[in-house]
């Protein structure tokens, strides 16, 4: 592929995405950064013999996706992921900047140290940019500060057991706690909106029905959880709050009411929450399990509609991998399995395929994708769009090509799956990220992402 590792010093696109809008448009493109953006007439044919100015015809350009929700594993469960291959899947989905979250490595990131040990571990290493989440757990409050300092973005909380013992959960006056911690330093603090619920009992239940498993995490759960948020977002006032992987609709009111009275609460929700449905879901096809649990169709709708009005800000991938032993798909219960869904590498495929089908455009798919999850990470003033002084973070993508998910195409290291076999629509051919393109046609450049800590 003749343009694989060039540094562009241009694009040129019938449908670039300006602003809210796909437009024939020239981005000028110098030291990995956007200097200007030439728009053109309809119809304008660019003509270059220099190839370092990329034509992407007829096909989207638009920024890379910023998936601020990646569980990479690495150190201490690499077997599981590692930055290597998620961030090499990642690339192959359109994906430039990823925010790995504190658990599932061995050290969790926790403090200062266990976050050097991450850095250490992930130099050299990584196809896209990255990020990190610190975490909060039982007595961490001192060490928050340390990793603000170091560039973290903010912090990942448990309400309810993590599915790792080496990153245990939190009760309402440690998150205060934490709360008070990080006041006024700008970061954001994400739970994971599940509470214990003593009468989910499901003794009698058959372990191997999916529907055992939704029953053992109800809604009451996450509601209960996001009750809790209310009450010390509203305590906090001006600091962020963030739940993540939304997955119970019945809290958008909550949510809704918390924005309308001005607090700077954020929400994401997940591929899988999107578009899959507990009816495809037979005996035993643990690869489906994630918590909280993928709810009925009536509650998809509804996070649709939450998207649609604003209440839910983005879709990132929660792509939490394990080894085939932990999932045995057909093998395993649904009590018994890990979980946690692979996905990272086909988000954009997976969200436009239904998207598209209820009438959303690419403007508002890449509002979900780069520019609200970038805005979490406190990055929005040089990622997520495309705009002068912005890194030339870039997905190349056509919008009508359809492709089967196999095991061939999974670059990420363990392939268990719920998408498997779906077809889905929206095919990336190139990724530029700062201006160079590292992914083009099934083939990679070197290595060139950066961690993004101070
Ligand atoms: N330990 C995990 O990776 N948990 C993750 N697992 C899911 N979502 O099923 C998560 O984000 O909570
Ligand atoms: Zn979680
Ligand atoms: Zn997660």
């Amino acid at each position: 592929m003749q343009f694989l590792g060039k540094n562009l010093e241009g694009i040129y696109g019938e449908r670039v995405l300006i602003g809210d809008e796909l437009v024939p448009a020239t981005i000028i493109i110098s030291n990995g950064k956007i200097t200007e953006i030439q728009r053109h007439v309809s119809g304008y044919n660019f003509c270059s013999s220099d190839d370092s100015v990329f034509n992407a015809g007829n096909n989207v350009v638009m920024p890379g996706i910023f998936d601020s929700h990646v569980h990479i594993n690495e150190p201490g469960r690499t077997e599981w992921e590692g930055f290597f291959t998620a961030t090499k899947a990642a690339l192959a989905g359109g994906i430039t900047t990823i925010i790995d979250m504190p658990l599932n490595s061995i050290p969790p990131t926790t403090t200062l140290e266990n976050l050097e040990v991450k850095l250490k571990a992930a130099n050299g290493k990584c196809h896209t940019d990255l990020g990190f989440w610190g975490g909060v757990v039982p007595g961490s409050t001192d060490s928050l500060k340390p990793m603000i300092n170091k560039g973290v973005i903010g912090f990942k909380c448990f309400l309810i057991h993590s599915g790792v013992d080496e990153f245990p959960c939190v009760n309402e006056d440690e998150v205060d706690r934490a709360l008070n911690a990080i006041k006024g330093t700008g970061a954001v603090l994400a739970f994971h909106a599940e509470t214990d619920c003593g009468s989910c009992t499901t003794d009698n239940a058959d372990p191997n029905q999916y529907s055992s498993f939704l029953a053992s995490r109800p809604d009451e759960m996450e509601l209960d959880a996001i009750k809790m948020v209310d009450r010390l977002c509203r305590k906090h006032k001006n600091v962020r709050c963030h739940i993540v992987h939304l997955s119970t609709a019945r809290a958008l009111p909550i949510i809704s009411k918390l924005k309308e009275d001005g607090f700077p609460i954020t929400v994401e929700s997940c591929p899988h929450y999107l578009t899959l449905n507990p009816q495809e879901i037979s005996d035993k096809q643990t690869q489906f399990k994630c918590c909280p649990p993928i709810r009925d169709s009536n509650n998809q709708n509804e996070l649709w509609n939450g998207l649609k009005t604003g209440v839910i800000d983005m879709i990132v991938s929660d792509h939490s991998p394990c080894t085939a032993d932990l999932k045995q798909p057909g093998e395993k219960n649904f009590m018994e399995a890990w979980g946690g869904i692979s996905s990272v590498q086909f988000g954009l495929s997976i969200i436009w395929s239904q998207a598209e089908a209820r009438g959303f455009n690419i403007p508002t798919l890449s509002r979900w994708m780069s520019q609200e999850p970038a805005r979490l990470a406190g990055m929005s003033n040089v990622k997520g769009k495309l705009d002068i002084n912005y890194d030339a973070d870039i997905v190349i993508w056509n919008d009508e090509e359809t492709f089967q998910v196999t095991d061939d195409i999974i670059l990420y290291r363990n392939k268990i799956t719920p998408y498997k076999g779906k077809l889905l629509k929206g095919k990336v051919l190139a990724t530029i990220l700062r201006g160079q393109i590292v992914y083009a046609e099934n083939n990679f450049s070197n290595i060139s992402g950066r961690l993004l800590v101070k």
